[in-house]
């Protein structure tokens, strides 16, 4: 079978659902048809300033390399029923024009003055639709780290406060300096299987995303397809989906606790954790023996091949799982640059919960196809080493300058 052509559907067909900051994504509302029937197509963006001709630029253009990563380290690591199916389809320069001029009065008006999809490209992604179908309620959560960093390389000044407040906590107070709408939410609570505590994290997702009127990005809700806002309606469209309790937020965490219950979870954290076993600062200090005259991380010009990263992840448990990490070791210096970037993209992914409207049961089916799926699992580049190392810095920096009792303690889970 030849590849799928996005020509063989009309732009009309295709419904914007969302963006992310390298990524947009359309779902196809058309006909049934064998090859998008229940997909997405996700395009690659380019800044506004960059927008490429509406021509193709390569006319030997390699697969989106999410897909190669997907099958090679991700699908390892992974139980297949977590992930999305992900295929490639061939673009045309003058249909994504007319997607995008039927569309981008969709998209949010800041993204638009940003980036737009990038015409340039011949590739694009096909994916499992996980929000569209009717009568499904997609929740969509950007869960972030879900671990207390080993503290054995961290310093004498970073580690009491790194190993009391969660990164994600640091970088929320961080980021509230800086004007950002603030949360309460804690990941250290979504992931740590207690009732009460997955009871109360998904509360604080909620009052996050009724305070910020949908923006924060750490919870999306998603009604047949389309995104809802906390401002938009009137929640009839949620009441349907959340029977039972009057008060939508408690019918809310009723509904989503039975899915985090589900080990996908903690399939996530313990790879984030597993993988970030020197913490940036252990990692800086292993780069730092390999290459005394560089400038930290920053200097790293290495990217891996998908050779490596293919060898990575075939001896992920016979070599890395068996490092003892309490040590650096200058000649593995490689693989744990992989495993902390491989790690920084599980601490970046989001989980979409698929919740169908209750049956006579009134019970959501958490075994239902795609009723967890972890997306946006992207490959991280080396050059991010140095912007983490900094941002690691200076959210450390800012939160040693809080008085203590402001900064509620993270509790991890053992
Ligand atoms: O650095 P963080 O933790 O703020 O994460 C970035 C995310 O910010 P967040 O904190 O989730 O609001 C950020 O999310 P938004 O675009 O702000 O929704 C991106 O996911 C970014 O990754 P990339 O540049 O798209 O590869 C993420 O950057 P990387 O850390 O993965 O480089
Ligand atoms: N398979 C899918 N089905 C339905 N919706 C999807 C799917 N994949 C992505 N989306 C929606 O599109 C949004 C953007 O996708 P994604 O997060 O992968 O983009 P990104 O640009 O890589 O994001 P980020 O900036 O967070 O790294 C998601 O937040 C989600 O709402």
């Amino acid at each position: 079978m030849g590849p799928v052509l996005v020509t063989e559907s009309q732009p009309q067909e295709w419904t914007y659902v969302s963006e992310g900051g390298a990524t947009i994504v359309f779902s196809y509302t058309g006909p049934s048809h064998p090859n998008f029937t229940g997909k997405v197509l996700r395009l690659r963006k380019i800044p506004v300033s960059k927008a490429a001709p509406m021509t193709h630029t390569d006319d030997d253009e390699p697969d989106d390399p999410m897909i190669a990563f997907q099958r090679i380290v991700i699908a390892p690591l992974v139980p297949s029923e977590y992930l999305p199916d992900l295929d490639v389809v061939l673009l045309d320069a003058s249909w994504l024009g007319a997607l995008e001029n039927l569309r981008n009065v969709d998209r949010p008006a800041e993204r638009r003055e940003k980036d737009q999809i990038d015409k340039g490209r011949r590739k694009g992604i096909l994916a499992t639709d996980l929000v569209g179908g009717k009568g499904t309620l997609a929740v969509e959560i950007k869960p972030k780290w879900g671990f207390m960093p080993n503290p054995i390389h961290l310093s004498q000044e970073t580690a009491p406060l790194k190993t009391t407040t969660c990164r994600f906590c640091m970088h929320t107070l961080f980021k509230s300096e800086g004007g950002d709408v603030s949360t309460q939410y804690c990941p250290l609570d979504l992931y740590s299987r207690d009732e009460g505590r997955m009871r109360r994290a998904v509360h604080d997702l909620w009052s996050g995303w009724v305070q910020s009127d949908g923006e924060l990005n750490n919870l999306r809700l998603f009604v047949s397809g389309k995104m809802i806002k906390p401002s938009e309606q009137s929640f009839t469209a949620l009441k349907e989906f959340l029977p039972g309790n009057p008060v939508l937020e408690e019918a809310f965490s009723a509904a989503l606790l039975p899915f985090l219950r589900r080990p996908a979870l903690a399939v996530i954290s313990n790879l984030q954790s597993a993988l970030d076993a020197l913490d940036i600062e252990g990692l800086a200090k292993l780069y730092a023996m390999v290459h005394p005259d560089a400038d930290g991380l920053n200097c790293v010009d290495w990217d891996p091949s998908f050779e490596e990263w293919q060898e990575f992840a075939t001896s992920y448990d016979s070599v890395y799982c068996t490092l003892d990490h309490s040590k650096l070791f200058p000649e593995h210096i490689k693989t744990y640059l992989m495993a902390y970037l491989l790690s920084a993209s599980f601490k970046d992914c989001s989980v979409i919960f698929r919740i169908r409207r209750p049956d006579a049961s009134g019970q959501p089916s958490v075994d239902a196809p795609h009723a967890i799926t972890v997306i946006d699992l992207d490959m991280k580049r080396v050059d991010r080493l140095g912007k983490w190392a900094d941002l690691d810095r200076r959210i450390v920096e800012h939160c040693q300058t809080i008085d203590a009792i402001q900064r509620k303690p993270c509790v991890e889970r053992h």
